[in-house]
């Protein structure tokens, strides 16, 4: 395949070194730009990102971006049917990180998710996803500042697996006749126009997930980690993702059942429970400030996650980070889609992808520069200086472009950081 890579001049790769990240002050950190609003959100984050590490080591350190490339953009360079190339892949697994816009995934028919395939091929096994309130920020409900959460989301099984047979396919017929006349199963309601998909959870990935959860609870002084799970009803794969998490929580972590279980304390103090996913939907709007760091499956996170992010004002403001932690490979990106009905019209809110090169830069152990995109940010809402997403429920905001929006925050950063 004929390569459209080009490598910046300058700059190092990040690389794991006896299991600790080893960042040079001039990485190379390659990027796709995504789908639909995918191009407007980068070309604004970018900046935001380029001041804040420019504001906060004055030429010390610099990312050195390196274009890969996805989806609708990737077909047109590679040409038809290239959706995710090979040299992608082996970018992102040669340079450890990346960040990433939404990419397009088409409903019922065509290419299976090139989200869901990246997240594979490079075992990205925890999609964590921070839930935080910005002061100012428009919410439907009351309290939106009791919301505080990190969700931990298994990224890699579960139906995600994409093992899925087409009612009416020769695939479909073999697979009801094996289920019915090898297995017994006699509860298929409608056998000859089903479709069937297969649901894969396994003690490892749920193990490595769980792990991932609790030591980050440990390490960021939270108060307590939740399995969200459907266990009652999926006895084998939600409930053992339950009953492993426990059982790891007690041999690895030292976990002491409470009164008689099967909540647990930890040693620091930490409790670990479990709550059933359709009472935890209800509880986050009703009791946010009982739930901290969230453990769960694909599907279950895939749900709470725009629907806690919807407590703190929305998609727009929704970043998220793939990462797996023994590897050290990590690729950041919104929580939310391509919103492909504001394609092209600059418009679209920035601050998921740019919160989400906040999160990298932590992760890089880059904080100056990641406190400088907060404060900036933070700043940016209190002066209401808005996309339409929050000013359409704000009064007295001062509605920008996606554009505008980033030129402010760096206007603020600059401020901040003099
Ligand atoms: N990781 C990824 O790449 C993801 C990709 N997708 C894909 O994206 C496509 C579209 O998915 P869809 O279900 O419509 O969900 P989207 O997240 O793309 O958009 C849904 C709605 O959320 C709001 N929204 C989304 N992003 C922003 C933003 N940055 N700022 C402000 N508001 C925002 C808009 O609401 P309003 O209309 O009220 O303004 C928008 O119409 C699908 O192909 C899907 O598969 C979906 C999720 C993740
Ligand atoms: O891959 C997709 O198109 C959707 C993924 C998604 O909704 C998510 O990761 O939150
Ligand atoms: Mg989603």
């Amino acid at each position: 395949m004929e390569t459209h890579i080009k490598v910046p001049a300058q700059g190092e790769k990040i690389t794991m070194q006896g299991g600790k990240l080893s960042v040079p002050n001039h990485p190379v950190i390659p990027f796709v730009e995504g789908d639909g609003t995918g191009a407007d959100i980068w070309k604004a984050s970018v900046r935001v990102l380029d001041a804040a590490v420019e504001v906060a080591y004055g030429g010390e350190k610099k990312i050195e971006w390196m274009e890969v490339y996805a989806g609708e953009k990737s077909t047109q360079v590679y040409g038809a049917g290239e959706w995710l190339p090979a040299e992608t892949i082996k970018a992102f697994d040669e340079y450890l990180f990346g960040i990433k816009g939404p990419l397009t995934t088409p409903v019922g028919t065509g290419i299976r998710s090139i989200n869901v395939a990246l997240r594979q091929e490079l075992d990205l096994y925890a999609c964590v996803r921070p839930v935080q309130y910005f002061a100012g920020v428009p919410s439907p409900v009351k309290r939106p500042q009791d919301v505080d959460m990190v969700i931990f989301r298994e990224n890699t099984e579960d139906i995600y697996a994409g093992i899925e047979y087409k009612a009416g396919t020769p695939e479909a017929d073999k697979m009801r006749d094996f289920l019915m006349n090898e297995m017994g199963v006699t509860k298929i309601r409608f056998p000859n126009t089903s479709s069937f998909g297969i649901k894969p959870v396994s003690q490892e990935g749920t193990e490595r997930l769980v792990r991932a959860a609790i030591q980050f609870a440990l390490d960021n002084g939270r108060k307590s980690v939740a399995i969200v799970h459907k266990g009652n009803i999926m006895k084998f794969t939600e409930g053992g993702f339950r009953d492993w998490a426990y059982d790891l929580a007690k041999r690895e972590f030292g976990g002491v059942e409470i009164d008689g279980g099967p909540w647990l304390q930890l040693p620091g103090g930490i409790v670990i429970k479990d709550v059933i996913a359709d009472n935890f939907l209800q509880q986050i709007l009703l009791r946010p400030t009982e739930y901290d760091v969230i453990a769960t499956l694909n599907l279950n996170g895939d749900y709470v996650s725009d629907a806690l992010a919807a407590q703190v004002g929305g998609i727009g403001i929704a970043p998220g980070a793939n990462i797996n932690y023994v590897s050290g490979h990590a690729i950041f990106e919104a929580t939310h889609g391509t919103a492909p009905k504001y394609a092209g019209k600059d418009v679209i809110n920035p601050s998921s992808v740019i919160l989400s090169g906040e999160m990298m830069l932590r992760y890089m152990g880059w904080t100056e520069a990641a406190d400088l995109i907060l404060k900036g940010l933070d700043q940016t809402i209190q002066q209401r200086v808005v996309t339409y997403d929050f000013a359409r429920n704000m009064e007295g905001a001062t509605e920008v472009k996606t554009s505008q929006f980033a030129d402010k925050i760096i206007e603020n950063m600059r401020g901040a950081g003099a």
